[in-house]
């Protein structure tokens, strides 16, 4: 049930070369193979140039589905952040519309997974921009998108710039995620507080975070989400140490907040939410009921309804 994944990012390294043979063969990029230019990571930096129309984007989104299916996940949140291509025609709404159809039509080739979409703010965006993204968000519910984040160079920006889209997020019914002291530079007592002010539903990563804001994040909320990303974090030098120096190894008793192993990037870290469940077991020594009732929680902080909750609540106690 991975709940923190950018769509970009789990785009697999076969997937991306797949559309640049298809892209070659048309004579349609000058592009060397992804998979000799990028080894395994390293961040994909330029997915840009490889996925920029709508065909690309639904062979990408239906490959990245379906990879999650075959891992066994039941329930998926993709995230991801609207570009416009112009020179394909591609604008951000359209870009949300084809992501949302090849969600639908990946829903319907695997129908064992049911995938919602939250919209991502980048740090570098513009109040204007961050608003508009919240107007496609709100106009998209219907279809599936169930909430805004905010993600990106965690050394840009001033996150209190959108106060106020956040704010309208709210009011519109949507939730709101937030990358959350994911390093230093992001982990300064007001953005934190900024942050915190706006009562997220969910944080991601939680990393560079204080003691008193510990507590708080278990104040803010009852039961408030929090995304954990291991591989991400120590591939990434994210944290220091290894896996077994997670802060996952501090969260997972404290009562109140729920904690979510999630990939965010699993084209670049090669590392599938089954296999972040496998190192969990392996470094912080869950016994099987540890990791049920783990799994179990989860599903109180999934961003669909109750109807959902139900299919997963009778999924995972079958399961168990
Ligand atoms: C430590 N990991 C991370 N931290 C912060 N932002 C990240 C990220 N991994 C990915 N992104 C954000 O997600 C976008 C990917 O494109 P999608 O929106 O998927 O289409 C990146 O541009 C970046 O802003």
């Amino acid at each position: 049930m991975p709940l923190h994944a950018h769509l970009s990012g789990s785009i697999s390294r076969q997937c991306l070369h797949e559309i640049w043979r298809g892209k070659k063969a048309a004579n349609k990029t000058d592009l060397e193979d992804p998979l000799v230019i990028m080894p395994l990571g390293e961040p994909v930096v330029d997915i840009n140039s490889y996925v920029h129309d709508v065909e690309s984007l639904h062979y990408s989104t239906l490959s990245v589905v379906e990879d999650f299916a075959n891992d066994g996940v039941v329930y998926l949140e993709l995230r991801t952040t609207p570009r416009s291509f112009p020179k394909e025609g591609l604008d951000k709404k359209g870009y949300v519309d084809a992501v949302l159809t090849a969600i639908d039509v990946a829903q319907q080739k695997y129908p064992s997974i049911q995938v919602r979409l939250i919209l991502s703010i980048d740090r570098r965006n513009t109040l204007a921009e961050a608003n508009e993204l919240v107007a496609f968000a709100t106009y998209f519910i219907s279809r599936g998108v169930v909430a805004v984040d905010l993600c990106g160079d965690p050394a840009k920006g001033d996150v209190s710039l959108f106060t106020p889209a956040f704010e309208a997020a709210k009011a519109q019914g949507l939730k709101i995620t937030i990358h959350f002291a994911e390093a230093e530079c992001s982990a300064s007592e007001t953005e934190l507080q900024t942050i915190l002010g706006w009562k997220p539903d969910r944080l991601g990563h939680v990393i560079h975070v204080p003691e008193h804001i510990r507590k708080q994040i278990a104040a803010v909320r009852p039961g408030i989400g929090l995304e954990l990303c291991l591989s991400c974090n120590v591939q990434l030098k994210m944290i220091t140490g290894n896996f077994d120096a997670h802060h996952f190894g501090e969260w997972w008793r404290v009562d109140g907040p729920v904690v979510v192993p999630c990939t965010d990037d699993v084209g670049v870290f090669g590392s599938p939410v089954s296999n972040e469940w496998r190192l969990i077991q392996e470094y912080f020594h869950l016994e099987r009921e540890d990791v049920l009732s783990l799994a179990r929680k989860g599903i109180d902080v999934i961003f669909d309804g109750d109807a959902q909750k139900k299919r997963l609540r009778e999924i995972m106690w079958r399961t168990g």
